[in-house]
C-alpha cells in the first residue's frame, strides 16, 4: 500500500459523491469527514423516519421527516466545520444527475438499498469513467465492492439474484407455506381491493371459473353504491375464504396427494359482536394520518408478536377493511403494500393467517409477517459501520491508483479462523457482460404477436433497466421514452411490427435492434429471434432475454472448484442484496459455503491454501464466500 503521505494528499485532493444517506450513508459521511474529505457530495431521495433513529445516529427526533441529506450534513458540519458537504434531496435518477455531473468526481461511494438504483449509478460511473465503490449490508452480512472501468468487473457483470417469484398455483390454489399465503394476501388480494382495479389478478381467474353459475362473482370485488361496509367486507370474506375455496375444492385431481383445505365462511368465525365493535371506531381512531390508522389498536390488541387466534385475525381483516374505507378512501385505487403502511401490514398478516388456518398452515404474529411480507431482515449498525470503514480504505486505494491492493471485502455473519471480514482480489470485466462490455443479448418473442410496448415496459424497461430508452433497428427510429405524441406512437409501434413482420418464420439469425438509454449514455444491443411458443408458466412475458454468458474464466476453472461460476459479489450479493422495495420474496439463488472446518486463506496466504466449496441449495443456510484462491489468482488484476 502507498505510504501514509500520500494517502493524506490524496485526500485533501478529492471530492466524493456518496449516493445514500441511510444506515450506510450515515456511517460513511461521519467516516469520510473524519479521514479529512474536504469535499462531499450528498445525493439521497428520503426523509427521515422514526425507524431509522436506531442506527442512522446522525438523526433525531426532531429531524423526523427532513431531509436525510440534509439533516447528515448539519449534523457532520457542527464537528467538522471546515469541509464542504453539498447534499440533494432528489433521486440519483433524476435527470439533473447525468454523465457530465458524475464526471466531476474522483470517486463514488454508493449506500444504497436496491439494485435498481444501484444499476443507473454503475452505468452512469462508466459512462462517465469515474471509479465506483460499492457496498450493501443485511444484518450481520456485508460487502464492499471496487469497480474501476477496464480494470474490474462493473456491478453488473455478474447476473443478480432476481426477486423469488413462486408458481401461481402454488399462491392461487396450493399454498403449503406461509410465505405463500403472504404472497397471496399482498400481491392479489391487496392490490385487487386496494390497488388498481384493472390490473389482472389471478383472484379474477378463480372467480371467472365460476361465472357460469349463478352468483355473478366477477362483481363480488365491485362495492355497490350504498353498500355497507361490514356486509361488503364479509362477502369479501366468504368469497375468498370459503367459496374460492370450495370451488379449489372440486377439482379432486388436485387434492389425490395433500391435505384439502377447509372453507372458512365468516359467520362461522364471528358473531354479531364485530358489527358492534365497529361502530366504535369513528369516535376512537378517527386520525387524520392514514399511517397512523390502525385495526389492531381499534381491537385493543397491543402486541404485535402475539399469534391472533382465527377469530381474532378474522376480526382485524374486517376492522381493517373498514379502516381502509372510512379512513383512507381517497387512496383507494392507488395503494401498493408498504412494509411501512401499518393497517396494511395488519391487513396482509390477517388475511395470510386466515388462508394459512384454511391450508392447515401454521398462523404467524404480525411482527413474523410483516418480516416475510416487507422482506426484512434487521438492520445492524455495527455491519454498516464496518461496511463505511472499508467503502473508505477502498476509496482511499482508488485516489491513489493503487490497483494492485483493490480488495472486495465480505463481512461474514460468523468468524471462520478468527476472520470475520475476507478481503478478495477483484474479477476482470466479464467479457460477456452487456453493461460494460458490447456482447449484444438475445431476446426470443413471437413475432407475429408480441407489442413494442411489452417489449419497451417488461424488456428495455423492467429487465435492462433503461428508464430513458431510445430504440433502433438500423437506421430505423423504433422508439424513443418521454411525452410522445399520440400519432408518433402508433407510427413507432407500426415500424417494429413491421421490422417484426418482416423476419423469415422460424428466424434463425435474428435481426438486431440498437437500445440506447440517453441519461445513462448506456447502449446495448438485442438480437430479436422469432419463437412460436412459450410456456406461459414459466415464461409468463411471452418473451425470453437471453445470451447473458458467464466470463470465459469460470469454464477453465469449472474443474478447481464447484461454484466457481460466479464470482464472491455474486454470492454475497445473494445475501446483501434483498431489494427492500420488491415486495416478493428474494431467491435463494446458488449459495456457497465452505465446510466448517474450512481455513478461510487469508490474502497473504492464498498460495498455500485451496479449498473446495459446497455448492449448496438450501434456502436456510448462511451464505458465506468463494475462498478458492485458485481463481482468485487466475483473475488477478495486471
Ligand atoms: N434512487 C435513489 N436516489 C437517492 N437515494 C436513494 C435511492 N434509492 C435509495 N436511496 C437511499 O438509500 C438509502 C439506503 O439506506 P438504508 O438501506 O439504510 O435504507 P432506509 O430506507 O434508510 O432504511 P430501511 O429501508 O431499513 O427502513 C436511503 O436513505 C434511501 O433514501
Ligand atoms: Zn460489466
Amino acid at each position: 500500500m502507498a505510504s501514509s503521505s500520500s494517502s493524506s494528499s490524496v485526500i485533501k485532493e478529492a471530492k466524493v459523491l456518496m449516493v445514500g444517506a441511510g444506515g450506510i450513508g450515515c456511517e460513511l459521511l461521519k467516516t469520510l469527514a473524519l479521514s479529512g474529505f474536504p469535499d462531499i457530495h450528498i445525493i439521497d431521495m428520503d426523509t427521515i423516519e422514526v425507524s431509522n433513529l436506531n442506527r442512522q445516529f446522525l438523526f433525531r427526533q426532531s429531524h423526523v421527516g427532513q431531509s436525510k441529506a440534509k439533516v447528515a450534513r448539519d449534523a457532520v458540519l457542527k464537528f467538522r466545520p471546515h469541509i464542504n458537504i453539498t447534499p440533494y434531496h432528489a433521486n440519483v435518477k433524476d435527470p439533473e444527475f447525468d454523465v457530465d455531473f458524475f464526471k466531476q468526481f474522483n470517486v463514488v461511494l454508493n449506500g444504497l438499498d436496491n439494485l435498481d438504483a444501484r444499476r443507473h449509478v454503475n452505468r452512469l460511473c462508466l459512462s462517465a469513467n469515474v471509479p465506483l465503490v460499492e457496498s450493501g449490508t443485511t444484518g450481520f452480512l456485508g460487502q464492499v465492492t471496487v469497480h474501476v472501468k477496464g480494470r474490474t468487473e462493473c456491478y453488473e457483470c455478474q447476473p443478480k439474484p432476481a426477486p423469488k417469484t413462486y408458481p401461481v398455483c402454488t399462491i392461487t390454489s396450493t399454498p403449503s407455506k406461509f410465505v405463500h399465503c403472504i404472497v397471496w394476501a399482498k400481491d392479489l388480494l391487496f392490490a385487487k381491493l386496494f390497488g388498481d382495479k384493472n390490473q389482472d389478478n389471478d383472484l379474477n381467474v378463480r372467480s371467472s371459473d365460476a361465472a357460469s353459475s349463478s352468483e355473478n362473482v366477477e362483481d363480488v370485488f365491485e362495492r355497490r353504491k350504498d353498500e355497507d361496509i361490514d356486509q361488503y367486507g364479509r362477502k369479501i370474506f366468504d368469497h375468498v375464504f370459503g367459496y374460492n375455496i370450495e370451488l379449489a375444492l372440486s377439482n379432486e385431481e388436485t387434492w389425490k396427494n395433500r391435505n384439502k383445505p377447509k372453507p372458512i365462511y365468516s359467520k362461522d368465525v364471528l358473531s354479531d359482536e364485530l358489527t358492534q365493535q365497529n361502530g366504535n371506531l369513528d369516535k376512537n381512531y378517527a386520525c387524520d394520518d392514514g399511517f397512523s390508522v390502525s385495526a389492531m389498536a381499534s381491537l385493543g390488541m397491543k402486541n404485535p408478536q402475539d399469534i391472533w387466534s382465527l377469530k381474532e385475525n378474522s376480526r382485524i381483516f374486517l376492522v381493517a377493511q373498514r379502516l381502509f374505507f372510512t379512513k383512507r378512501e381517497k387512496e383507494i385505487g392507488n395503494l401498493s403494500f408498504d412494509k411501512d403502511d401499518q393497517l396494511a401490514v395488519e391487513f396482509v398478516t390477517a388475511a395470510a393467517n386466515i388462508r394459512a388456518a384454511s391450508f392447515g398452515i401454521p398462523l404467524h404474529s404480525l411482527f413474523e409477517a410483516k418480516g416475510i411480507a416487507g422482506n426484512i431482515v434487521h438492520a445492524v449498525a455495527t455491519t454498516n459501520a464496518v461496511i463505511a470503514g472499508l467503502i473508505v480504505i477502498e476509496a482511499i486505494k482508488v485516489l491513489q491508483n493503487d490497483v494492485k491492493n483493490y480488495r472486495m471485502t465480505y463481512c461474514l455473519e460468523h468468524p471462520s479462523r478468527n476472520m470475520l471480514l475476507m478481503p478478495v482480489e477483484p474479477f476482470e470485466p466479464n467479457k460477456s457482460c452487456y453493461v460494460c462490455s458490447e456482447t449484444p443479448l438475445t431476446l426470443e418473442i413471437n413475432t407475429n404477436h408480441s407489442k413494442l410496448k411489452d417489449f419497451v415496459e417488461k424488456i428495455v424497461k423492467a429487465k435492462l433497466g433503461m428508464n430513458i430508452p431510445l430504440i433502433m433497428c438500423a437506421s430505423n427510429l423504433l422508439y424513443e421514452a418521454g411525452d410522445v405524441e399520440n400519432d408518433m406512437v402508433a407510427i413507432y409501434a407500426a415500424n417494429l411490427e413491421k421490422v417484426l413482420a418482416e423476419l423469415p418464420s422460424p428466424v434463425t439469425g435474428g435481426t438486431m435492434l440498437t437500445v440506447e438509454d440517453m441519461q445513462q449514455e448506456f447502449v446495448c444491443n438485442i438480437n430479436i429471434k422469432h419463437r412460436e411458443e412459450f410456456d406461459e408458466e414459466k415464461e409468463p412475458d411471452g418473451m425470453v432475454l437471453s445470451g447473458w454468458t458467464q466470463p470465459v474464466s469460470t469454464a477453465e476453472n469449472k474443474d478447481k472448484s464447484v461454484g466457481n461460476g460466479s464470482s464472491t459479489a455474486d454470492a454475497s450479493t445473494a445475501a446483501v442484496e434483498s431489494e427492500k422495495d420488491e415486495i416478493e420474496i428474494v431467491s435463494p439463488s446458488r449459495k456457497r459455503k465452505l465446510p466448517d472446518d474450512s481455513n478461510i486463506p487469508s490474502v497473504a496466504d492464498e498460495a498455500k491454501h485451496h479449498k473446495q466449496l459446497q455448492v449448496i441449495d438450501d434456502e436456510d443456510d448462511l451464505v458465506v464466500l468463494d475462498g478458492n484462491l485458485d481463481c482468485f489468482k487466475q483473475r488477478r488484476l495486471t
